[in-house]
Parts: C-alpha cells; structure tokens; sequence
C-alpha cells in the first residue's frame, strides 16, 4: 500500500516541483540598486572595509532584507535578518550549502581543496567527518584539560605582554596546534608566524570582490609582469605560505606516527585509522588537508573573538566590577576557574555571549553558494548565486537586542540573573547556518569562556599607562581594510593582579 502510494505521489510531486521551478523566472528578483547596461552592479559591490555596514545601508535604502545584486555573470544575494537565513540557510540547508568557487584563493593559491571553501562535495564530507570525529560537537568535555592549561599559561604571560594580541595569538595556536597536530607547548610556537601570514592572505583573498580575477577569470592567464597583475605576485607569496602551513606540521605528526611515538590528535587518530586497502596517498592528501582546514579554522577566529571580550572589558570598567563580585562569591582566594563553575557565572557566560554580539568577528559569515534556482517570498534567487548572510545586522536587530550598540551583558540575564533562554543566543548567528555551521563552534566557546573567567578570576584589565604615569584613555579600533573577517587591532593594557593569592596560584610574583 505505502509503495503503491509512494508510486503515485513521488512523480506528481516531481512534476509539481518541476513546474514551480520552470515558473521561478516569471518572479522578480530581489530589489537591489540598479543594474548598468553590461557592469551591471560592479560598482556597487561594496570593496571596502566594513561590508556588513554597507549592506545593512543597502538593504535599509532598498526597504528589503533580501537584496541582489549581479556583477559580470555573479548573482549575489544578501540576506539581512536572522528569518530570512533561517528559512533559506537552515530549512532549505540542502540547496544552500555550497561555496563559490575563488579563482585566486581556490585556484592561483590553492586553497581549494581545503574543505571550508570546498562545493558540498563528497571531499568537503570526507573531511569534515574526519574534524568531527576527531572533534565531536557531542563530547564538549575532550578538550578541557588542553583549555584550561592553555590559558593558565596566557595568565602568566599577560601582566608582562605589551602586545595583547600577540599573546592571544600564542594562546590559540598552542592549543589547536596540540588538539589539530599533537605538537605541544613551545614546539607549537615556531609555526606561528606562518600560521598567521596565511591566515591573513586568505581573509583578505576570500572577500568577495577584493580581487577582479574572481569576476574576469581569464585574467588569471595574465602574465605577472603586466600592467595591474600584482594580484599574481600576490598570489604566487601566498601560496608559498599555504604550502609550508599544509605541510610543515602534517609531515612532523605523520612521522611520529611511523615511529609510534605520536601524542593523540586529529591527525595522528585519523592517520592511524586509514583503510590499508584503498589509496593511502589520497587518504594522507584528505587528512593533510581536513587537519590545516581545522587549525586555520580555529586560530584567528578564537584570538579575534577573546581580543574582542579583552577589549570591550577594558572599556567597560562597571562590567569587570560585576564580573569580580559574580566569582568572588564562586571561588575562594586564589582559586582560579574550571568548567564545573561555568552553572555558577551566569554573568561570565553572559560576557562571553555579549563579545560575540556587539562586535560579530564573522559579520557575514562565510559565503554559501546556492546549488539550484529557488523561490523566496515571490522573489526569484538563481542557481549559482553567493549568498551572505549579514550576522552583524542580525545581530544588532533592535528587537531583539535593544540598543544593540551598547556593550550590555545583562541584556542576557533574567531578573533572578540567570541566564534568559528568551533571549536569542548569539551562537546561533555568529558560527554560520545549515551544513555548513562551524564544526569548531563547541570548542571556540569553551576557550572563550575559560579565559573570560580566568582572566577576571586573577586581574582587573586597566588601560595603559603614559611616561607620566597616567592612564591612556583606552580606543576600541578595528582593522578596516577589505576582509569578511572583523578583528580588532593592536591595543595595550595593563592586567593588574586581585591579590597576592593569584600570584600565588600561578606561580609567578609580580611585584
Ligand atoms: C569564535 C570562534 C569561531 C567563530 C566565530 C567561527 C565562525 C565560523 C563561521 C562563521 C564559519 C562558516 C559557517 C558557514 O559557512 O555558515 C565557520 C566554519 C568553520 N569553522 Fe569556525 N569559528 C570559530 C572557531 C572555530 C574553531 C575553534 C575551529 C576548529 C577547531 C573552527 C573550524 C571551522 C571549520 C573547519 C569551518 C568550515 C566548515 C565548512 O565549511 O564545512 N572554527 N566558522
């Protein structure tokens, strides 16, 4: 009966599915500003810095949270509200959870295989099964023991540190490079400042319209010397970084492996677990390449987020204050923190949350490619179109998060201060949507939250000292070049200790 049934309504369904595709194009396409003759809106695609900005303008001018725009052959979709992304990103997460292919960062510097920028392909599956089974969402717990040692070093590092930033950046790598490698401690730290010079090629290569190449393909033929390629040059530097990032560590663990002396990682489990029977090159090419996906998934990202909630902290003196009264009620003197507190701080998590909101460090997440023509509010979205979902605009939605441009923790807690479930957890918006969420997101939070607590366990974050001995009235400033990645910028303060007891419990004196 249930076949005879699944018979007639699987073809009618087809048909049906069929014609309202066939009648997408009778539908308009989203508003957006004008389209040119030929350029169509090339020069309206924002190239600057803060993007998420301009679209928030564009989609406000054009009264529209879903706004296109088409630029030499490339359909661009903006979407600008938290239901919007939802319906399409989430609920319809099978159509919309491809990447746009990148001449000059897949192809002229070869990250394309990587798998966050890969098409939802079966090497795009492969590769995040093997991060997730390394790094399951299910098991928060995995790597506590790793966080919290991590950031017992950042605390006995941060009192004497003139370069916040830099520290955080140790901080991050020392950990991933340990969960991603098995490489640990001050092993991990010369890899770093490969790390981040190609970290860095890869935000500013992956903004959507910082490179023409990426619009004009065949100019990617064009010679290095001709006039306005420097893009090539570019390209062919920052490709030597993707190498000697993907190589480096990988061949370090893949031989400690052989030799059986391996500390536990994603790749040393992975490359243990290969299937003797099928190729091992191409095993090793899929493990090499899910393991520098992983890492660089998760050192800037984690470093930008914690600078964020330092910053905002340094800032706000009155969110510290309540910050040291929540855990000097939780701890004794000198304790520092441990995950079994994290019930006990609402306000801590509460800090956590509202670093993630006010200053979203992936403000337009990472684009999705939608995979067939679609059909949205009696708007048509052609296949093949980028899609960006704003997440600063979701984030700074007025309903939900009155004067969003205020550094406000409470607006997390209920009258009781507990945690509000009412309240729209940033999460939900900051680590991206559908099958393409970010595999990281459990881990990035833990390490945001055991370093918000510790940090404030032990100092109070003050601002900066002039030759005269005053303080530096402190400045919130943030790189504004061309990226899709928000991170703040250099800045100095002063982590002045609570008491001679956290002296004590870290081991070091300070006076
Ligand atoms: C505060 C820290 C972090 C933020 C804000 C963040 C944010 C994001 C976002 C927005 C995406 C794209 C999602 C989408 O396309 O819809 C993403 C993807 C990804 N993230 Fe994270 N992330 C963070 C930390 C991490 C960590 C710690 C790791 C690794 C341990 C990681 C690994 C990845 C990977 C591998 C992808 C690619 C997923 C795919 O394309 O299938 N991230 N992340």
């Amino acid at each position: 009966m249930n076949s005879a049934l699944a018979l007639l309504v699987v073809p009618i369904a087809y048909t049906l599915y069929k014609r309202h595709l066939e009648n997408a194009r009778q539908y308009p396409l989203p508003p957006g500003p004008k389209k040119l003759p030929i350029v169509e809106n090339l020069f309206h695609v924002p190239r600057g810095g803060y993007l998420w900005l301009d679209y928030a303008e564009m989609c406000r001018r054009y009264e529209s949270n879903i706004i296109h725009l088409s630029a030499l052959g490339n359909s661009i979709i903006i979407l600008n509200s938290a239901k919007a992304v939802s319906d399409l990103l989430d609920k319809r997460s099978s159509i919309y959870s491809s990447r746009p292919a990148t001449v000059m960062l897949g192809e002229l510097m070869g990250w394309g295989a990587a798998f966050i920028f890969r098409p939802n392909d079966e090497f795009w599956k492969a590769q995040r099964k093997i991060m997730n089974q390394a790094m399951p969402p299910t098991d928060p717990k995995r790597f506590h023991a790793q966080q919290i040692s991590s950031t017992h070093d950042l605390l006995r590092v941060l009192p004497h540190s003139d370069d916040v930033m830099k520290s955080l950046q140790t901080w991050a790598a020392v950990f991933i490079m340990d969960v991603t490698y098995g490489i640990q401690g001050e092993e991990a730290k010369p890899y770093l400042p490969t790390v981040m010079a190609a970290l860095e090629s890869m935000s500013v290569a992956g903004t959507p319209g910082a490179f023409y190449v990426d619009q004009i393909p065949i100019l990617k033929y064009v010679p290095e010397w001709f006039l306005g390629a420097d893009f090539k040059r570019k390209a062919r530097e920052w490709a030597k970084l993707r190498v000697e990032m993907t190589e480096s560590a990988f061949n370090v663990t893949k031989e400690r492996v052989a030799k059986g002396i391996a500390t536990p990682s994603l790749t040393s489990v992975a490359l243990e677990q290969m299937d003797p029977n099928q190729d091992i090159a191409q095993q090793e090419e899929l493990i090499k390449t899910a393991s520098v996906t992983a890492y660089g998934g998760g050192s800037d990202t984690t470093v930008a987020a914690l600078g964020a909630g330092i910053l905002a902290l340094l800032m706000h003196p009155e969110v510290q204050a309540k910050a040291h009264a929540e855990l000097d009620k939780v701890l004794g003197p000198g304790d520092l923190p441990t995950f079994s507190d994290e019930p006990s701080l609402p306000y801590i998590s509460a800090i956590v949350k509202e670093a993630l909101r006010e200053n979203p460090i992936t403000p337009l997440a990472f684009p999705h490619q939608l995979t067939q023509d679609d059909i949205y509010e009696g708007y048509f979205l052609p296949k093949d179109s980028i899609i960006m979902p704003n997440v600063w605009s979701i984030l700074h939605n007025e309903e939900e998060y009155p004067e969003p441009h205020l550094f406000n923790p409470s607006r997390f807690l209920d009258a009781d201060g507990k945690l509000n479930p009412d309240i729209k957890d940033p999460a939900s918006a900051v680590f991206g949507f559908g099958r393409r969420i970010c595999p990281g997101r459990h881990i990035a939070l833990a390490s945001l939250w055991i370093a918000i607590a510790s940090i404030l366990a032990c100092y109070t974050i003050e601002p900066d000292l002039d030759e005269d001995g005053n303080p530096i009235p402190p400045k919130a400033e943030w790189y504004s070049g061309p990226t899709l990645f928000n991170h703040p910028l250099a800045f100095k303060c002063r982590f002045v200790p609570r008491s001679k007891d956290v002296e004590a419990s870290l081991g070091i004196s300070l006076s």
